[in-house]
């Protein structure tokens, strides 16, 4: 076996207790039971002498200490590991089985924009923040981005940013300042793409969209945020449109439009507005500068606007790894998804949008496919928008809204986003509460009924090249579930072995140890894996022992744990009892 070629060496020289309890400085003993199915040997086999100098208790508080601070707090020395300090909570009282799989995303708005209610969301499990650049200024979402930033260091999260773009589709103005307008069945109202310099004239609204008064014919049906208001064309005047209101309700600043001919949606000159706008470039050179970690662009039409962007990023910010989400919510997205979710690093199946540009009735079928067609290409995958829209004004979710997180759960959707619930409404911690105790029962459920994922997925056109580390993320996930361990381990400086694990949505956490705090907030975007920051070299057996004694000595493992451990460094899979 090759951990007998090994030496570890303790040093007891601090005050703190060893490392390991039964240290035997010249074997490994310390790992029991330890079986190896290896693929290939590394070549460059670290060293064979791994001083372990540290039981964690320098980088990271003792348990003693937590007791007297709610957060640990974060110092990145070599031999410190960085982990969330909810899941740690979590992992703490409940065990491996309790932490949730499907990651939080949130909106942040007025609502939340503080630093006490970011705080709040973090510490209620928002594993992403994302700002929408279709609103605010670029002041206002720096402002955020900084305090989020804040948070993660001083408090020890590791949120991630999304920066969504707002597209070229047509939408309405900003209201005059009103937060909403109601539009009364019958009323008489102008849409125009006129500037107004005063007040806007009483039922009047602006639309961004130059061609619009060209494009549209009387007779027209105007969807207003894809049907949540309607009108009927009924005169054109110039740059006015005058429209009758046939489905009433609320209008909200800057709602999105679409207008409809004998049951179609109307795509004519708009389609070929460019996807990401002039505005766009300028949001998203912001977002590189502030070195967000996703980038969300609205609109997708094609996957050449996803390669164009993400070449750009490459030559803007070489080192940087920000990741570019393509949202599917147009007709075009549907046609080309396989493509455009190959050269994304994952999507959002953004039904607001989706919702007014095909039928309602077909949202639920496209959902499935989009979240299908990610996990064959091992992409992370959203659902987005209207989960829990009740909650905006009430405190307690619908049944129907509750079935509908449920169900995108139980499709193993990597993440769940909140919108208005969390951008302006008026109970953002309840609603990621229901999100996450949704999200922990079904999973839960699921387990109980033992309804193990395929690993297996079918393989469609163009699947990835590694075939080497796909096999192995699936034999070691098939493993976990059959024998039923309480973690897998993987070491991974890019993330592409934990997402791959990741994608195989096994019963199991995943840990996911990386090298970097950019990685480590990048992985909270995927279902399953608890992304921790150590740093580790290229010996599998010094990194098992090194974060088996941080994470024992953080109480978050304990000896006897039985664990299944895979790497980037080394193409093995290892079994192992926590010694
Ligand atoms: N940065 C912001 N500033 C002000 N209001 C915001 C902001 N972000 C979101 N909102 C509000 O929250 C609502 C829901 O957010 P979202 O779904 O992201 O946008 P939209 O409704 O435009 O698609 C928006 O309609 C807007 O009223
Ligand atoms: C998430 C969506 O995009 P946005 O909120 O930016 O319109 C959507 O349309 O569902
Ligand atoms: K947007
Ligand atoms: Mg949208």
């Amino acid at each position: 076996m090759a951990s007998h070629s090994l030496n570890l060496f303790i040093s007891t020289s601090n005050s703190h207790k060893p490392l390991i309890s039964h240290p035997s400085p010249h074997s490994l003993t310390s790992i029991s039971r330890i079986s190896r199915i290896s693929l290939s040997r590394n070549p460059n086999k670290a060293s064979f002498f791994t001083r372990v100098s540290d039981n964690g208790a320098g980088g990271v508080l003792s348990s003693a200490v937590q007791d007297h601070a709610p957060y640990p707090v974060v110092v990145s020395d070599s031999s410190s590991i960085e982990v969330d300090s909810v899941t740690e909570v979590e992992l703490k009282e409940n065990g491996f089985r309790s932490t949730r799989r499907t990651k939080l995303i949130c909106t942040i708005g007025p609502a939340t924009c503080e630093a006490g209610q970011l705080e709040a969301l973090a510490a209620g499990g928002m594993n992403v923040a994302r700002i929408n650049m279709c609103h605010g200024t670029r002041e206002w979402h720096r402002e955020v981005i900084q305090r989020v930033r804040r948070l993660n260091e001083q408090k020890g999260y590791a949120v991630a940013i999304m920066m969504d773009t707002e597209g070229s589709e047509i939408h309405m103005g900003d209201l005059g300042g009103a937060s909403s307008a109601k539009a009364e069945d019958g009323e008489i109202w102008t849409f125009s793409v006129r500037a107004f310099d005063s007040a806007l004239p009483e039922h009047t609204i602006n639309v961004n969209y130059e061609g619009f008064a060209e494009d549209v014919k009387v007779g027209d049906e105007l969807l207003v945020d894809g049907g949540m208001v309607r009108f009927e064309v009924i005169e054109k005047i110039g740059p006015d449109v005058k429209c009758r209101c046939t489905d009433p309700g609320l209008l909200l600043p800057r709602a999105n439009l679409t207008f409809w001919r004998d049951g179609s949606l109307v795509r004519e000159r708009n389609a070929m507005l460019p996807t990401i706008s002039s505005k766009d470039w300028l949001d998203i050179d912001f977002g590189l500068s502030e070195g967000v970690d996703f980038i969300a662009i609205s609109f997708v039409k094609s996957a050449e606007v996803i390669k164009h962007l993400r070449s750009y990023i490459k030559a803007r910010a070489r080192d940087s790894d920000i990741s570019v989400i393509a949202k599917i919510e147009s007709i075009d997205s549907l046609k080309n998804l396989e493509e455009i979710v190959q050269a994304a690093d994952g999507a959002m199946v953004a039904r607001g949008d989706l919702g007014a540009q095909i039928p309602l009735e077909q949202v639920p079928a496209e959902q499935e496919r989009i979240i299908q067609v990610c996990r064959q290409l091992n992409k992370p995958v959203i659902v987005a928008s209207q989960l829990l829209e009740s909650m905006i004004e009430y405190p307690t979710p619908t049944r129907a809204e509750v079935a509908d997180v449920s169900e995108a759960v139980r499709q193993r959707a990597d993440a769940l986003m909140l919108s208005g619930e969390s951008a302006m409404g008026q109970f953002p911690d309840k609603a990621l509460t229901v999100l996450r105790s949704v999200s922990l029962r079904i999973e839960k459920w699921w387990r109980d009924e033992k309804r193990h994922e395929s690993t297996i997925l079918p393989g469609i056109a163009s699947s990835f090249a590694d075939r080497i580390s796909e096999e192995i993320c699936n034999s070691a996930a098939k493993m976990a579930n059959n024998l039923e361990v309480d973690a897998i381990f993987v070491y991974t400086k890019s993330g592409h072995m934990a997402s791959l694990l990741s994608r195989c949505r096994p019963d199991c956490p995943i840990f996911a140890f990386t090298t970097t705090t950019s990685v480590r907030r990048r992985l909270n975007l995927q279902w399953g894996l608890i992304p921790f920051r150590v740093s580790f070299s290229d010996d599998m057996e010094s990194n098992l022992n090194k974060t088996f004694s941080l994470l024992k000595a953080r109480g978050m493992i304990k000896s006897g744990d039985l664990v299944i451990s895979v790497s980037d460094m080394l193409q093995s899979i290892q079994v192992m009892n926590v010694p």
